[in-house]
């Protein structure tokens, strides 16, 4: 790899996902090295590969021998410039999950803008504060190098008020309590991809479901974001691995009242302990529980189709109707049985599920004869975050 290298982090919850691309300002960068250290908190792994998938290093660590967050980045870091192979590296670029009613784009990370996303971790705490970590381990490292954070709030900043406003007091949505919508990298990926994959679709009324551990979908017209399901923070919407999605707020005072609950107490029950953990017991992996006889592990399935078939209906409506149904990210990429019984509950819309091709996890999964064609497109957040670190540095 020689010429000039884009350094790409989208740090989550319990694990830190890196590629580094190739950039001769020629066409889309190309990755030249994907991985992560997954499993962070408990026995971390980490796995690299290269451009071809083919594996270039793993290594794991036992409970007790495993450094911290931090320590598990400086590994990743001095990995990452053994492997450089004669490139440079011209700039890192992160997801930043949260960027307020501020940051409608990407921008360039200086101290003053760290603060201000810093008081984003509120609204984030299970992602906020390790995408802003790796960022200040990477500048303790490499203090000249440009960093540029790609935010999962921008995509959505253009939607329609109505889609943006909760029915709250004005000074309250005035501060900043409005929705926001996430995922926004996987989708403008997704905005981007589509016109290729279906011409006719460039300015049609699309419903994306990206369905991955945080789970959310997308109302996109013309290419733009008009609607999502997520809101405040990546809580609302469908349920999750371990988030409750959507819930009525009389929940929560009920909590605190009757069960003296405080904010740390239900924070923890709604991100870690609900959505398809809490409601089967089992797990929050949807290959285990497409694999378990357990019943409670098939109505976790069956919960979490029928909200994503609810609000295909309602995402339809914010744009007058919907012209194409796309699932994407590592549910909705890889899940056949998950997208067959989402397309038989929306069989009163017309949609018809070639089982074969889904099966096959193809492009297009629908009938000739569906009303609407279905579609599934791997998304790729990290080639969004490079081509905005490359326009950053101009
Ligand atoms: N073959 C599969 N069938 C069903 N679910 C899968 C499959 N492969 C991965 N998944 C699910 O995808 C989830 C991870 O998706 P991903 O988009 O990588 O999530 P994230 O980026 O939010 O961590 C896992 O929790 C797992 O449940
Ligand atoms: C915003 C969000 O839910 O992200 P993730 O899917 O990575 O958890
Ligand atoms: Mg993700």
């Amino acid at each position: 790899m020689s010429g000039r290298a884009l350094l790409v982090i989208n740090a989550g919850s319990s694990s830190l996902k890196f590629s580094v691309f190739r950039d001769d300002g020629q066409g889309d960068p190309a990755a030249a090295i994907n991985g992560q250290i997954s499993g962070i908190g408990t026995t971390p792994v980490f796995e690299a590969k290269d451009a071809k998938r083919a594996p270039l290093a793993t290594r794991s660590w036992t409970g007790g021998e495993a450094p911290d967050r931090a320590g598990l980045l400086r590994f990743l870091l001095d990995w990452i410039e053994e492997h450089l192979d004669g490139a440079t590296l011209a700039a890192a670029g992160h997801r930043v999950v949260h960027g307020g009613t501020r940051y409608a784009a990407p921008v360039r990370l200086t101290p003053e803008v760290m603060d201000e996303l810093e008081g984003f971790v509120p609204l984030a705490p299970l992602h906020q504060p390790h995408n802003l970590a790796a960022i200040r381990a990477l500048a303790e490292a490499h203090p000249e190098l440009v960093q540029v954070a790609c935010f999962d709030t921008a995509f959505h900043r253009g939607q329609p008020w109505q889609a943006q406003t909760f029915a709250l007091p004005r000074e309250l949505t005035e501060e900043g309590v409005r929705r926001y919508g996430f995922h926004g990298l996987s989708y403008e990926y997704i905005a981007r991809r589509l016109p290729q994959i279906a011409p006719g679709l460039a300015d049609g009324r699309v419903v994306v479901a990206h369905l991955g551990s945080g789970a959310s979908m997308c109302a996109i017209h013309g290419g733009r974001s008009v609607d999502s399901t997520m809101g405040f923070t990546a809580l609302d919407g469908l349920p999750m691995g371990t988030r409750c999605g959507t819930i009525d707020p009389g929940v929560l005072i009920y909590l605190m009242r009757e069960k003296g609950m405080d904010a740390g107490c239900i924070e923890r029950l709604l991100y870690n302990r609900s959505g398809l953990l809490g409601v089967s017991g089992v797990s929050n992996d949807m290959r285990a529980l497409l694999e378990s006889i357990d019943p409670h592990a098939e109505q976790a399935v069956e919960l979490f189709c029928f909200r994503i078939a609810k609000e295909t209906g309602a995402l339809a409506s914010s744009m007058g109707g919907i012209d194409a149904l796309v699932f994407t990210a590592g549910i909705g990429e890889r899940s056949a049985p998950v997208r067959a019984r989402v397309g038989d509950k929306l069989g009163w819309l017309g949609v018809a599920i070639d089982e074969e091709a889904n099966e096959a996890n193809r492009s297009c999964i629908s009938t000739p004869a569906s009303r609407i064609p279905v579609y599934v497109i791997p998304t790729d957040e990290e080639l969004m975050i490079a081509l905005h670190t490359r326009n950053a540095l101009g």
